[in-house]
């Protein structure tokens, strides 16, 4: 067996789910020109989610795109669907490819640097449907990725390189939450598209 072969993708998840770590599927080089190109151009804003009746707004700024003007709520917030621009349409087509998966829109994530994170969560708003594929392209820093089972309390945590693809499918969503913890060493930008497919509004 070639253990550094690019083909060698296996389930990071030991039971009831698939999560694969493709590791980079672009160059460093073209990652980081991705990542400073959409730095610059992205209309970005802080995210607002509503937590026990109480609006909160996150360090971390996000932007989402889509083939329409999906409107798409999470966290008790809508948020508008923007037309994709040419960089995104190129990094979605790269990302369909090895994933072999169309995806309808995605949420861009920006972590300015190790102070900021994502708390544990799962994606399973009803837009996505059961068993949805999320595809997680990073680019920028290099970040920790944890999944724990809700049930099991059991956990896996993966390094995202830049330019590395993690595609999250079968049912994950609905047994295993997942976060970015936060790392004060970290002090560059990461940006982190999750391709998702909204299957009705
Ligand atoms: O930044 C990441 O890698 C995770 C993002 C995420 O979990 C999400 O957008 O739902
Ligand atoms: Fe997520």
């Amino acid at each position: 067996m070639d253990l550094f072969s690019n083909n060698d993708t296996p389930n990071i998840l030991p039971y009831d789910g698939e999560a694969i770590y493709y590791g980079p599927v672009l160059t460093a080089d073209a990652a980081r020109a991705y990542c400073a190109l959409l730095l610059e151009t992205i209309p970005w804003q802080h995210d607002e989610a509503i937590i026990y009746g109480k609006r909160i707004i996150t360090k971390r700024k996000v932007a989402w795109y889509g083939d329409e003007d999906y409107a798409y709520t999470y966290s008790n917030t809508t948020k508008q669907a923007l037309p994709w621009t040419t960089a995104l349409l190129e990094l979605k087509k790269e990302v369909e490819k090895v994933s072999e998966t169309i995806f309808n829109s995605c949420l861009i994530n920006l972590y300015h640097d190790g102070n900021e994170g994502m708390s544990w969560h799962s994606d399973d708003e009803k837009a996505l449907g059961k068993n949805t594929v999320i595809a997680s392209l990073s680019l920028g820093a290099e970040r920790k990725f944890s999944f724990k089972h809700r049930q099991t309390k059991e956990k896996r945590d993966i390094l995202l390189q830049n330019g590395s693809l993690l595609v999250m499918k079968g049912s994950t969503q609905t047994h295993w939450i997942h976060s970015l913890p936060k790392s004060v060493k970290i002090k560059h930008p990461r940006i982190n598209l999750t391709f998702r497919t909204i299957v009705y509004q």
